[in-house]
């Protein structure tokens, strides 16, 4: 069944309202769509000051994004913390990767299954250093937890993972332990689709924070 008419999600995002359409994946369930590229200067300045501010003091040496919505997430949060070099996992794999490390990756917004891709030649930037993963959304938790073995794979450690927005909860089971590394500056729920209306997912959202919401959603207001 299809959505009757456009509806929009209010996140909590760094502490400000945002409206983020509702768009179906399929016949049953549909997502409140981040696209980071799509939300302007102001909004990147938000969210890399906010997670640049949560993870600044962690020292991180480096910020690791993964392609294509974490890039400017990773630009962002760079430039504030000072840093010059990053380093971005690809998702294409283009002709100079053609020896890269390779994970795979299955997500909720992609049909078909992919890869995460860290070329060799960012290993020396990696290797023995202490890392920030950043990513627009964690939703199943396969694209993050691609990302945090390849960052690992190249020697590094990894100190935390900074996201603008946790969606639903299965990431958690999917990332296990690693599941503690991610904070994130807002959260939105999945949703089923019943009678044409976009509903939050109850099963998902009943009792999902055991510890507590993330740190960062609760404290990034500015
Ligand atoms: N809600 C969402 N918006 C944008 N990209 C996503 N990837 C997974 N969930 C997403």
């Amino acid at each position: 069944m299809l959505i009757a008419k456009p509806e929009f999600y209010q996140a909590e995002i760094a502490g400000e309202a945002f409206s983020l359409p509702i768009i179906q994946l399929d016949d049953r369930r549909a997502i409140a769509l981040l696209m980071v590229i799509d939300m302007g200067v102001r909004f990147g300045d938000i969210v890399g000051e906010a997670i640049a501010r949560h993870f600044g003091p962690f020292k991180p040496d480096i910020v690791v994004g993964s392609a294509t919505l974490g890039i400017p997430i990773a630009i962002e949060v760079s430039r504030r913390l000072g840093k010059d070099q990053y380093v971005i996992l690809q998702k294409s794999p283009k002709f100079h990767l053609a020896d890269a490390m390779v994970e795979d990756v299955r997500s909720i917004t992609t049909a078909t299954p992919q890869r995460l891709l860290l070329d060799r030649r960012s290993i020396t930037l990696l290797q023995g250093k202490r890392v920030l993963v950043v990513d627009d959304v964690v939703a199943t938790g396969s694209s993050m937890a691609a990302a945090i073995r390849l960052v690992r794979r190249a020697g590094a450690e990894v100190l935390g993972a900074g996201v603008i927005l946790t969606e639903g909860h299965s990431w958690r089971d999917a990332l296990g332990k690693d599941a503690e590394l991610i904070e994130s500056l807002g959260h939105i729920p999945q949703f089923d689709v019943v009678d044409g209306v976009a509903t939050p997912d109850p099963a998902t959202e009943s009792g999902a924070w055991p510890g507590g919401a993330p740190r960062l959603a609760r404290t990034a207001s500015r």
